[in-house]
């Protein structure tokens, strides 16, 4: 028998047995098995751990948010309440096992929003389905990072470790620094700004230390060790992440406000429905996406059709949008 199919026996046995005291134990310990079913399943295969891939979802709409978060903090609940999709919910932790995406219609756009399994500790190095979400999370525009309000705030900076630890920085900038190895010549080190958590020897024994002995390097703002290495390294994934405390109908009005005070963060309530506008205009806001509406000269735009565009986009980017051959024959344009 296949794990899936012990899983499912359990499930229906489960469903068989009467709850009262006398089964009090055995409904216990069929519990224990299923989530020890359910864990050995969230091992990664071999060949899955050694890619580190994603799940296979495709890309749709104009923006995608995944949901990270440890387990039983409410991500299916919350994707269920947002979207038309529905995705199973429950008290027990591992009840999502794959990528399961939905759409939030919002002014016009469509976001597409991925609920996920949840991620423990040690996620980063293939525990669980850990390297498969975050796999996922590198390609999301925006991290909702869904916290149990009644938990501590150890979980945030667990997940944040974790996500840390595979190259995703979260709500940070780029690091303004030029670097660029060369065939010769040493290494050439300027700044336009005044250092103080970088000099020229230790950026010299950094380089050294990835076998670099040719490079140009320019800090343009006043950068720690780390950020230069993110820059060295590459492949640094920079994220904007709102930290979305749910459940907070089970803790007081004082502990309400001091979360949502924290930078970055928002408090909800999925069960309640409480203050989830707010966190939909948060979240446009994090996305960054503006809309744009065309119009025939004389008529009124029509504002049920918006071509959605990241912010900084430019009228050939809104050209390219409507057809591919417009920018090429493009003469002006009439921007309000
Ligand atoms: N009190 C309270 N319970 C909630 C709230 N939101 C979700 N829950 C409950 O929390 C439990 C877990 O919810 P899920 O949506 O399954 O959590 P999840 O994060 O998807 O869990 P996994 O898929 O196992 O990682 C369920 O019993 C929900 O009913 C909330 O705002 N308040
Ligand atoms: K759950
Ligand atoms: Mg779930």
């Amino acid at each position: 028998m296949g794990i899936l199919e012990k899983i499912s026996e359990i499930e229906k046995e489960i469903a068989r047995t009467q709850k009262n005291k006398a089964t009090e134990y055995h409904l216990g310990l069929l519990k224990a098995k299923l989530a020890k079913y359910r864990a050995q399943l969230l091992e990664p295969s071999k060949s899955a751990s050694s890619k580190g891939e994603g799940f296979d979802v495709m890309k749709s709409g104009d923006a995608r948010v995944a949901l990270i978060g440890f387990p039983s903090v409410g991500k299916s609940t919350f994707l269920s309440l947002m979207t038309s999709t529905a995705s199973e919910a429950a008290s027990y932790e591992f009840t999502t096992l794959t990528c399961i995406p939905g759409v939030i219609e919002y002014k016009g756009a469509n976001i597409q929003l991925l609920d996920l399994p949840g991620i423990i500790e040690g996620a980063a190095q293939g525990k669980g389905r850990g390297r498969q979400v975050i796999a996922v999370a590198r390609t999301a525009d925006v991290v909702i990072m869904m916290l149990d309000a009644t938990k501590g705030e150890v979980q945030r900076s667990l997940l944040e470790k974790e996500l840390e630890s595979v190259g995703i920085r979260l709500n940070k900038h780029k690091p303004n620094i030029y670097f660029k190895p060369k065939k010769g010549g040493g290494i050439s080190f300027n700044s336009t700004v005044t250092l103080t958590q970088c000099s020229e020897k230790l950026v010299q024994l950094i380089l050294h230390e990835y076998k670099i002995f040719n490079a140009e390097v320019l800090f343009r703002e006043d950068c720690s060790p780390d950020e230069f290495i993110d820059v060295i390294v590459g492949n640094r994934v920079y994220m904007p992440c709102l930290y979305v405390y749910n459940k907070i109908d089970q803790i007081s009005m004082e502990e309400v406000d001091c979360l949502a005070r924290k930078p970055n963060s928002v408090v909800i309530s999925c069960g309640m429905k409480l203050n989830l506008d707010y966190l939909l205009e948060m979240l446009w806001e994090y996305l960054a996406l503006t809309c744009i509406y065309t119009k025939k000269r004389g008529q009124r735009p029509d504002f049920t059709d918006a071509i959605i565009l990241r912010k900084g986009a430019s009228v050939e980017h809104v050209c390219h949008r409507i057809h591919r051959s417009l920018a090429s024959q493009f003469k002006y344009a009439l921007v309000w």
